[in-house]
């Protein structure tokens, strides 16, 4: 199949690259950061905010859609984007992880999951056929496969026979119909093991897909763990197509992450913290409800130039969050979401020019993170 993906540059320094990714809904640069918007909305953020702070490709979530309201109901509205009135590219995630981690009670077999949902208790199946089914009536650009995920502290043997459970899912996924267009990922587990690693990596690529997403990061582990998974996959994964890790992560890990090689990124970190009103600045995190910021009429970040730091103090938002206004998660989120966006923009920037190695020297001596 003639790949989406095109590779347009490797910094020379590192393992990082530059690329683009076509899809129905436009293409995509990488590497990319994608704003998570769980039940059809990226919270606090209207399709505007979201233009306005250059989201490219968004990431929602089969499991969430198919429990509230149905897929089939977003199928009859005409889909997900026009659904949501969000006409760039959207990522499903399949469900795999959020019914290891939302739902209560769940059975595995090798047909499926049974679960019972975390809103009300009713009973499902997700089968790896039906999150296809739901990906496809969703209209989603790029749907993931549905895979097995073992808990963060699950022993060698399980991991072992996970991962070859998720293989014959994997397959059971490629032979179920999609849309016209809509892009197949697969999903490499085998947990922090590399050598279950790169049996999985095996088993995935000769299946082939049209991506290839390491799954079972950042969920608990350590960074030392997490890196050294990342470094190790990476030189292993198919040089021409994309290379995505679910669920990554802080701005380090990103920084991280694109040196070793990957291309696309999602997290709740930007949009969840901005609710809490831990903000992400050049100089590091902030929390804007501190004391601190009481009388500070300067803006949130002095090197950011997104609508918020041009136009509100750090006392407003301060204000805003002690208060309990709606502003402060509208305004917070779209800052944050800005600063993602903004940091793999210069990271974009700083392959093309080779110079990624000084853009993470600069980027760790301003963050005072050693
Ligand atoms: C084991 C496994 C696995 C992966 N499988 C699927 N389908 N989605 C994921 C989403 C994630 N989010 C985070 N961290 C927040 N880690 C994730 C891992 C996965």
């Amino acid at each position: 199949s003639t790949s989406l993906f095109t590779l347009l540059h490797r910094d020379a320094s590192c393992g990082a690259r530059l690329g683009s990714l076509n899809t129905l809904h436009g293409a995509i640069e990488t590497p990319i950061f994608m704003p998570v918007g769980t039940n059809a909305t990226v919270k606090a953020m209207t399709p505007d905010d979201l233009l306005a702070v250059n989201a490219q490709i968004i990431l929602s979530n089969t499991y969430h859609l198919y429990l509230r309201p149905g897929h089939r109901l977003v199928e009859q509205l005409g889909g997900l984007h026009s659904f949501m009135n969000w006409h760039r590219p959207i990522l499903t995630d399949s469900g795999g992880f959020q019914v290891f981690s939302l739902g209560e009670l769940r059975k595995i077999s090798e047909e499926g999951v049974r679960f019972q949902s975390h809103l009300d208790g009713s009973y499902h199946f997700l089968t790896p056929e039906l999150s296809i089914g739901i990906q496809e009536a969703l209209g989603a650009d790029i749907i993931m496969c549905f895979d097995e995920c073992p808990p963060a502290t699950a022993e060698y043997d399980y991991v072992s026979r996970s991962l070859e459970m998720t293989t014959r899912w994997a397959r059971r996924c490629k032979q179920a119909h999609r849309r016209e267009g809509q892009q197949l990922f697969g999903i490499i587990q085998g947990g922090m093991h590399y050598d279950l690693r790169a049996r999985s990596l095996e088993q995935i690529f000769e299946i082939g897909f049209d991506g290839y997403a390491l799954g079972g990061l950042s969920v608990g582990e350590e960074k030392e763990q997490m890196y050294g998974v990342m470094e190790a996959c990476a030189p292993l994964m198919p040089q021409d197509h994309p290379r995505y890790i679910m669920g990554i992560g802080a701005p380090q890990d990103l920084v991280e992450a694109v040196w070793h090689g990957y291309d696309m990124f999602d997290c709740v970190m930007p949009t969840r913290n901005a609710r809490n009103g831990m903000l992400f600045t050049s100089q590091g995190r902030i929390n804007i409800k501190a004391k601190i910021f009481e009388e500070d009429s300067g803006p949130l970040d002095p090197e950011c130039g997104c609508h918020v730091c041009r136009n509100y103090s750090r006392a407003y938002l301060r204000h805003l969050y002690r208060a309990g206004e709606i502003l402060a998660s509208n305004l917070n989120t779209y800052h944050n979401l800005y600063y993602f966006l903004d940091l793999m923009r210069q990271m974009r920037e700083a392959i093309k020019n080779d110079n990624l190695a000084g853009f993470r020297r600069e980027f760790y001596a301003k963050q005072q993170i050693h």
